[in-house]
Protein backbone atom coordinates (compact mmCIF):
# COMPACT_ATOMS: atom_id res chain seq x y z
CA UNK A 1 0.00 0.00 0.00
CA UNK A 2 1.20 3.66 -0.89
CA UNK A 3 1.79 5.35 1.90
CA UNK A 4 -0.27 8.97 2.29
CA UNK A 5 1.23 11.94 1.17
CA UNK A 6 1.11 14.96 3.27
CA UNK A 7 3.02 18.19 4.44
CA UNK A 8 4.40 20.23 6.98
CA UNK A 9 5.37 24.23 7.21
CA UNK A 10 7.11 25.72 9.85
CA UNK A 11 7.02 29.26 9.43
CA UNK A 12 9.68 30.90 11.46
CA UNK A 13 9.69 34.62 11.97
CA UNK A 14 11.96 36.55 14.28
CA UNK A 15 13.66 33.83 16.11
CA UNK A 16 10.42 32.18 16.72
CA UNK A 17 8.55 29.11 15.73
CA UNK A 18 4.59 28.88 14.67
CA UNK A 19 3.50 25.68 15.92
CA UNK A 20 -0.13 24.54 16.93
CA UNK A 21 -1.56 22.19 20.08
CA UNK A 22 -3.61 19.77 17.23
CA UNK A 23 -7.01 19.44 18.24
CA UNK A 24 -8.22 16.53 16.06
CA UNK A 25 -6.65 14.09 13.79
CA UNK A 26 -3.31 12.39 14.04
CA UNK A 27 -1.27 13.60 16.81
CA UNK A 28 -4.03 15.51 18.45
CA UNK A 29 -2.60 17.05 21.98
CA UNK A 30 0.60 17.39 20.89
CA UNK A 31 2.73 20.69 19.72
CA UNK A 32 3.25 19.84 15.77
CA UNK A 33 3.86 22.29 12.87
CA UNK A 34 0.53 23.40 10.79
CA UNK A 35 0.12 20.52 7.77
CA UNK A 36 -1.65 17.72 7.01
CA UNK A 37 -2.86 15.35 4.22
CA UNK A 38 -2.61 16.16 0.38
CA UNK A 39 -5.92 16.27 -1.07
CA UNK A 40 -6.29 15.34 -4.96
CA UNK A 41 -5.81 18.13 -7.10
CA UNK A 42 -3.57 19.90 -5.56
CA UNK A 43 0.64 20.23 -5.39
CA UNK A 44 2.68 19.71 -2.03
CA UNK A 45 3.35 23.22 -1.96
CA UNK A 46 -0.27 24.37 -2.30
CA UNK A 47 -1.55 21.67 0.16
CA UNK A 48 1.06 22.76 2.55
CA UNK A 49 0.01 26.73 1.89
CA UNK A 50 -3.59 25.53 2.61
CA UNK A 51 -3.16 23.52 5.78
CA UNK A 52 -1.84 26.76 7.63
CA UNK A 53 -4.68 28.89 6.45
CA UNK A 54 -7.27 26.11 7.47
CA UNK A 55 -5.35 25.57 10.88
CA UNK A 56 -4.60 28.77 12.01
CA UNK A 57 -5.96 30.95 9.37
CA UNK A 58 -2.41 32.79 8.53
CA UNK A 59 -0.87 33.44 4.53
CA UNK A 60 2.50 31.80 4.79
CA UNK A 61 4.86 33.59 2.92
CA UNK A 62 8.67 32.93 1.53
CA UNK A 63 7.66 29.19 1.71
CA UNK A 64 10.60 27.16 0.61
CA UNK A 65 10.90 23.47 0.47
CA UNK A 66 13.08 21.91 3.18
CA UNK A 67 13.14 18.19 2.76
CA UNK A 68 10.93 15.16 2.70
CA UNK A 69 10.89 12.12 5.72
CA UNK A 70 9.16 8.53 5.39
CA UNK A 71 7.05 8.20 9.04
CA UNK A 72 6.28 4.69 9.76
CA UNK A 73 4.84 2.80 13.01
CA UNK A 74 5.36 -0.45 13.48
CA UNK A 75 8.36 -2.33 12.19
CA UNK A 76 9.07 -0.18 9.01
CA UNK A 77 7.49 -1.77 6.71
CA UNK A 78 5.32 0.07 4.94
CA UNK A 79 1.71 -0.37 6.24
CA UNK A 80 -1.54 1.47 6.49
CA UNK A 81 -0.29 4.40 8.64
CA UNK A 82 3.01 4.81 7.02
CA UNK A 83 3.48 8.57 5.68
CA UNK A 84 5.54 10.18 3.15
CA UNK A 85 5.80 13.99 4.09
CA UNK A 86 6.51 16.83 2.54
CA UNK A 87 8.84 19.66 4.86
CA UNK A 88 8.64 23.38 4.33
CA UNK A 89 9.47 26.12 5.91
CA UNK A 90 8.13 29.90 5.93
CA UNK A 91 9.87 32.82 6.43
CA UNK A 92 6.54 34.89 7.45
CA UNK A 93 3.24 35.29 7.79
CA UNK A 94 0.55 37.35 7.09
CA UNK A 95 -1.94 38.09 8.92
CA UNK A 96 -2.54 37.39 12.81
CA UNK A 97 -2.84 33.60 13.87
CA UNK A 98 -5.86 32.51 15.54
CA UNK A 99 -7.43 29.58 16.86
CA UNK A 100 -10.06 27.05 15.49
CA UNK A 101 -11.55 23.81 15.62
CA UNK A 102 -8.35 21.74 14.35
CA UNK A 103 -5.49 23.72 16.21
CA UNK A 104 -4.56 26.58 18.48
CA UNK A 105 -1.67 28.28 17.82
CA UNK A 106 1.39 29.06 19.97
CA UNK A 107 4.96 31.29 19.36
CA UNK A 108 8.18 29.49 20.60
CA UNK A 109 11.46 30.86 20.45
CA UNK A 110 13.62 28.63 18.55
CA UNK A 111 15.83 28.26 21.14
CA UNK A 112 13.45 26.61 23.77
CA UNK A 113 11.38 24.60 21.48
CA UNK A 114 9.27 22.33 23.95
CA UNK A 115 10.08 19.05 22.60
CA UNK A 116 8.97 17.07 24.82
CA UNK A 117 5.38 17.98 23.78
CA UNK A 118 6.11 17.27 20.60
CA UNK A 119 6.71 14.40 17.91
CA UNK A 120 9.76 12.41 19.18
CA UNK A 121 11.45 12.76 15.64
CA UNK A 122 10.62 16.39 15.76
CA UNK A 123 14.16 16.78 18.25
CA UNK A 124 16.08 15.26 15.52
CA UNK A 125 15.10 17.15 12.22
CA UNK A 126 13.67 20.11 13.12
CA UNK A 127 17.07 21.67 14.11
CA UNK A 128 18.00 21.48 10.90
CA UNK A 129 14.97 23.58 9.54
CA UNK A 130 15.39 26.15 11.89
CA UNK A 131 19.58 26.28 10.80
CA UNK A 132 18.60 26.22 7.36
CA UNK A 133 19.29 23.17 6.29
CA UNK A 134 17.14 20.94 3.97
CA UNK A 135 17.00 16.94 4.79
CA UNK A 136 15.62 13.61 3.71
CA UNK A 137 15.32 10.82 6.17
CA UNK A 138 13.20 7.69 7.38
CA UNK A 139 12.33 7.71 11.00
CA UNK A 140 10.64 4.36 12.58
CA UNK A 141 8.02 4.42 15.53
CA UNK A 142 6.84 2.17 17.79
CA UNK A 143 2.89 1.13 17.50
CA UNK A 144 2.11 4.33 20.19
CA UNK A 145 4.13 6.52 18.31
CA UNK A 146 5.81 7.24 21.97
CA UNK A 147 8.90 5.74 21.14
CA UNK A 148 12.02 6.01 18.56
CA UNK A 149 12.49 2.87 17.35
CA UNK A 150 15.37 3.79 14.39
CA UNK A 151 15.77 6.75 11.68
CA UNK A 152 18.36 7.66 9.61
CA UNK A 153 18.66 11.28 8.16
CA UNK A 154 20.91 12.92 5.26
CA UNK A 155 21.17 16.58 6.10
CA UNK A 156 22.30 19.01 2.59
CA UNK A 157 20.50 17.19 0.00
CA UNK A 158 19.04 18.81 -2.82
CA UNK A 159 15.32 19.04 -2.83
CA UNK A 160 12.82 19.42 -5.93
C1 LIG B 1 5.16 9.89 13.18
O1 LIG B 1 5.92 11.02 13.11
C2 LIG B 1 5.45 12.22 12.74
N1 LIG B 1 6.19 13.26 13.08
C3 LIG B 1 5.82 14.52 12.73
N2 LIG B 1 6.61 15.54 13.09
N3 LIG B 1 4.69 14.79 12.03
C4 LIG B 1 3.95 13.75 11.69
C5 LIG B 1 4.26 12.43 12.02
N4 LIG B 1 3.30 11.64 11.50
C6 LIG B 1 2.41 12.43 10.90
N5 LIG B 1 2.80 13.70 11.01
C7 LIG B 1 2.11 14.88 10.49
C8 LIG B 1 2.14 15.00 9.01
C9 LIG B 1 0.91 15.81 8.73
O2 LIG B 1 1.19 17.20 8.88
C10 LIG B 1 -0.03 15.43 9.85
C11 LIG B 1 -1.15 14.52 9.41
O3 LIG B 1 -2.21 14.80 10.25
P1 LIG B 1 -3.73 14.46 9.87
O4 LIG B 1 -3.82 13.02 9.54
O5 LIG B 1 -4.54 14.96 11.01
O6 LIG B 1 -3.97 15.31 8.57
P2 LIG B 1 -5.20 16.24 8.22
O7 LIG B 1 -5.20 16.38 6.73
O8 LIG B 1 -5.10 17.51 8.98
O9 LIG B 1 -6.41 15.40 8.71
P3 LIG B 1 -7.98 15.61 8.58
O10 LIG B 1 -8.24 16.86 7.80
O11 LIG B 1 -8.42 14.36 7.88
O12 LIG B 1 -8.48 15.70 10.01
O13 LIG B 1 0.73 14.78 10.85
Amino acid sequence: MEPTEATLCHPVVDGELLLIRKRRGLGAGKLVGPGGKVEAGETVREAARREVREEVRVEPVGVEKRGEFDFHFRDGTVDDDSMHVHVFAAGGIEGEPETTEEAVPEWHSTDAVPYDEMWIDDRVWLPHLVAGETFRGTFVLSDDGESLVRYEMDIGVTVE
